[in-house]
């Protein structure tokens, strides 16, 4: 469903952020990336929607060449992709249910989404969406009289109410405190599971890559240089995979211990 194929990106100025990556992931998997700050984790997540065009190399995602994408196909591909964001990106000065219902602006018309008049149909995907991760009782509040977890979760149901076959996390958890991150990964995973999403996380904290990943995927300077089952992934494959010791920073239990 996603394969890279030689897949290569440098930025103008002359940074390798991808070099020569080959990789597949299957329908439904939930797949991890972890690597140091710079390795190339948003780059690929940010590769798979169109966002970062490849320099060199083969792309394909559902069925998409992505390379070679008309504006259709874009907006095609855009629409089975949903993201969700480190600063969750939700208008503030509307409420949760109009955030989510954002999700399905690709399928509504213009002209409804102006007048704020959504089909009903769309209103029951939306009110589906949130209830799945138990906020439905807030749809109707402000975004921002949210909590971050909250917000968050509004983030999430927003990506959902997209109907998406796949969705991109870029560090879902960045701003959160970790019980609620714990709360955030587990509806990710939850969702991946319930709904056979393909799901990709960008994540610093390794104690949480290896709490939830199916599959992880270790990124140094732009290469894969690690590719396992979460559960294989132990502190010597983290030290391999960001070419150095381990800190209390690497670890969301060892850092909110400090
Ligand atoms: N638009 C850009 N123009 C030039 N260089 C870029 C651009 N975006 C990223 N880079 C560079 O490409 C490399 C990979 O960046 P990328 O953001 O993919 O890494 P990352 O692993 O997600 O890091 P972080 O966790 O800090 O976001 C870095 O050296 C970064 O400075």
């Amino acid at each position: 469903m996603i394969r890279f194929d030689k897949a290569s990106v440098t930025y103008k100025g002359g940074v390798s952020a991808m070099k020569d990556l080959d990789l597949e992931i299957g329908d439904g998997e939930f797949v991890v990336i972890v690597g140091l700050s710079g390795a190339g984790k948003s780059t690929l997540i940010r590769a798979i929607n169109g966002l970062v065009p490849l320099t060199s190399g083969g792309l394909n995602v559902n069925g998409h060449d992505v390379p070679n994408l008309s504006a259709k196909e874009r907006r095609e591909l855009r629409s089975e992709v949903g993201m969700i964001f480190q600063g969750f990106n939700l208008v503030d000065r509307t409420s949760v249910l109009n955030n989510v219902l954002m999700g399905r602006l690709h399928q509504v018309p213009l002209w409804r989404t102006l007048i704020g008049k959504y089909p009903e149909k769309d209103i029951q995907i939306a009110a589906k969406a949130l209830n799945r991760v138990e906020i439905l009782d807030r749809a109707y509040v402000r975004a921002t009289n949210l909590s971050g977890g909250q917000r968050q979760r509004v983030g999430i149901a927003r990506a959902l109410a997209q109907e998406p076959k796949i969705v991109l996390a870029d560090e879902p958890v960045a701003s959160l405190d970790p019980p609620t991150s714990h709360v955030v990964m587990k509806y990710l995973q939850q969702i991946s599971r319930d709904l056979g999403i393909t799901t990709i996380v960008n994540l610093h904290f390794l104690d949480l890559a290896t709490a939830y990943a199916d599959r992880i995927i270790g990124l140094r300077n732009g290469e894969l240089v690690f590719d396992g089952p979460g559960s294989e992934a132990d502190e010597q494959t983290f030290r391999d995979i960001y070419g150095r010791s381990l800190t209390a920073d690497d670890t969301m239990a060892k850092q909110a211990a400090l």
